[in-house]
């Protein structure tokens, strides 16, 4: 019996075409599978496409084609425990789809194919009374700074490269105030932090080695230091040995409170200035593999 799908696509997103969408279709049809094409038309309507979806269905199978932004917005329509997720990479960083060793489209398609799953925990950030989870990373201080400027016509332009634009202009513009993470037992003043739930970050890069999409909890990496100290990181990122840099203070914890007054990314968009809490929700959906 073929399964039915949901296709959620955003056509805004970095690698998309029609035609690339027309391969999936086909390609998941060809699997076995029966998928229904839902496009986005707005930021908001991938967590109001999942959250229809898991209230409608029992035991749905939603496959996001689009990148990270698009993967976090149905997470956060996802009813905890309600579905099956797959990915399939047509963004312009698609770290999970990195994390998950997917290598193609067609290695995604396979994937979905094959049907087996992990139940994946993510992270929820909690400020003003408002909830947010995310899956790979929560960044408050330089790289939430680095993507709240981002401009949208330097990404149409220059994709990633529009990061590193913006990361100089937040180098020059240059905020000295700091963070306090209290968490894992401990409390760190810090200038920075990246909270991780999956291992790379802004691409392929291995930044937290000890996370793990599949447990709960998060590697915490707490940044001191100054703009060489940031520049040394960036250096450190592209050979993997960033962590072990020594104005990075990093542990494991699986609740947070961040102070201060900086800006916060989560899975590379940016939503609220600290402070914030954050918590591991073990479980929240099953990940295709
Ligand atoms: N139809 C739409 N119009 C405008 N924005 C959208 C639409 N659908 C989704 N979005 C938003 O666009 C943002 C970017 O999308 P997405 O992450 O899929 O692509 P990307 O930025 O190219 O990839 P990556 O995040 O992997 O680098 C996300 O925040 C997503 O919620």
């Amino acid at each position: 019996m073929t399964r039915r799908c949901f296709l959620i696509v955003n056509p805004t997103s970095g690698t998309y075409s029609q035609q690339k969408v027309a391969g999936i279709m086909a390609g998941l049809t060809g699997r076995g599978l029966a998928p229904e094409l839902l496009p986005t038309q707005s930021a908001a309507d991938p967590a109001r496409f999942a959250a229809r979806i898991c209230a409608e269905e029992s035991d749905p199978l939603i496959v996001v084609a689009g990148g990270d932004g698009t993967i976090n917005g149905v997470l956060n329509g996802l009813v905890p425990g309600a579905a099956t997720l797959g990915v399939v990479p047509l963004g312009t960083s698609n770290v999970l789809a990195r994390e998950l060793e997917i290598a193609s489209v067609d290695d995604a398609l396979d994937r979905l194919a094959r049907g087996e799953t992990r139940p994946v925990s993510v992270g929820e950030i909690v400020a003003g009374g408002e909830h947010r989870r995310f899956v790979l990373m929560a960044g408050a201080g330089f790289d939430g700074a680095v993507v709240r400027d981002v401009r949208l016509c330097e990404k149409r332009t220059l994709g990633k490269g529009a990061y590193v634009l913006s990361a100089l202009r937040t180098l020059w513009n240059w905020d000295a105030s700091r963070l306090t993470v209290a968490g894992g037992g401990r409390s760190v003043s810090c200038h920075g932090v990246i909270v991780c739930n999956a291992s790379k970050y802004g691409g392929n890069f291995i930044l937290a080695p000890e996370a793990d999409l599949f447990a709960p909890g998060f590697q915490v990496l707490c940044i001191s230091g100054g703009r060489l100290a940031y520049l040394g990181l960036a250096l450190g990122l592209l050979n993997g040995t960033a962590v072990f840099s020594s104005h990075v203070n990093s542990f494991s914890a699986a609740a947070l409170e961040i102070s201060g007054d900086k800006a916060v990314q989560l899975d590379g968009d940016y939503v609220c200035p600290t402070p914030v809490s954050i918590r591991t929700v073990p479980d929240l959906v099953r990940l295709v593999v």
